[in-house]
C-alpha cells in the first residue's frame, strides 16, 4: 500500500460530496466511484448515506453490485455511513420488499430504527479508536445494528435515554460502518481511522 492511499467514494446517490470534502480536508486524494472500473483505481471506497433501496437499485443498473461484492469479499476496506451500513450489512430487518444488499460485515442492521426522518437527533459517542471527546454524531432516519457476529468489535453505542445501547459503530477487519453521519459535521476523526485503516495502520 501506498503512503497516501486514493480513496472512492461511491458516487450513485446520497452524500458523496459530503465524503470527498472530508477526505480533501484530510489530504487524501478521493474520487467519486460510478463504473465498475472506478473500482480498480481505488484502494478503499467509502458507502454514503442516502437512500439504501435507491443506491441498490441504482448499483444494479450501472453493474456495481458483482465488482462491488468481489472488491470487498476480495479484502478492499470500506466504510459504511447509514444507508451504507446498510449496503454492507449480511443482513437487514424492515428492508423494502426485495432489499438486497452488498454484504460483508456479519451484522443485522434494522433499517429506519430510530424513526422517521422527524425524529432524527444527534448524540454524543465514544467511538473505540478514536481519541479525544464523544463523536457529536448526526442520525437522520438512520439504522441500528440489531445484533453482531462473533468477528465484529462493538465501537460505539448510545450512551443515554431510551435508546441507551443500541450499537451505532462497528468493525469487522477492513469494514468499518456507522449509522451515523461523520460527513456532516465536520469533525474528521472517523474518516481519519478509515484512512489509518486503508494504509494499514490501524
Ligand atoms: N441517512 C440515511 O442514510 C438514511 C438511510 C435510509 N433510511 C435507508 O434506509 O436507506
Amino acid at each position: 500500500m501506498s503512503a497516501t492511499p486514493t480513496v472512492g467514494v461511491l458516487a450513485l446517490q446520497g452524500d458523496t460530496a459530503e465524503h470527498l470534502r472530508v477526505l480533501g480536508v484530510l489530504g487524501v486524494p478521493a474520487v467519486p466511484v460510478l463504473h465498475p472500473e472506478d473500482l480498480d483505481r481505488v484502494d478503499g471506497l467509502i458507502l454514503p448515506g442516502g437512500e439504501s433501496t435507491t443506491m441498490s437499485k441504482l448499483a444494479a443498473r450501472y453493474d456495481l453490485v458483482e465488482p462491488l461484492r468481489k472488491h470487498i469479499g476480495d479484502g478492499m476496506p470500506a466504510y459504511g455511513t447509514c444507508a451504507g451500513m446498510i449496503l454492507l450489512a449480511d443482513r437487514i430487518l424492515d428492508g423494502a420488499a426485495d432489499q438486497q444488499t452488498l454484504g460483508g460485515l456479519d451484522i443485522t442492521a434494522r433499517r429506519n430504527a430510530f424513526g422517521r426522518q422527524t425524529e432524527s437527533f444527534e448524540a454524543g459517542i465514544d467511538v473505540d479508536g478514536v481519541g479525544g471527546d464523544p463523536f457529536e454524531a448526526v442520525f437522520i432516519r438512520a439504522p441500528w445494528v440489531e445484533s453482531v457476529g462473533e468477528r465484529v468489535r462493538v465501537l460505539g453505542q448510545i450512551a443515554y435515554g431510551e435508546r441507551a445501547g443500541r450499537i451505532v459503530a462497528v468493525r469487522q477487519g477492513g469494514l468499518l460502518a456507522t449509522s451515523f453521519h461523520p460527513e456532516l459535521t465536520g469533525d474528521p476523526r472517523i474518516h481519519r481511522l478509515f484512512v489509518d485503516m486503508v494504509k494499514g495502520q490501524a
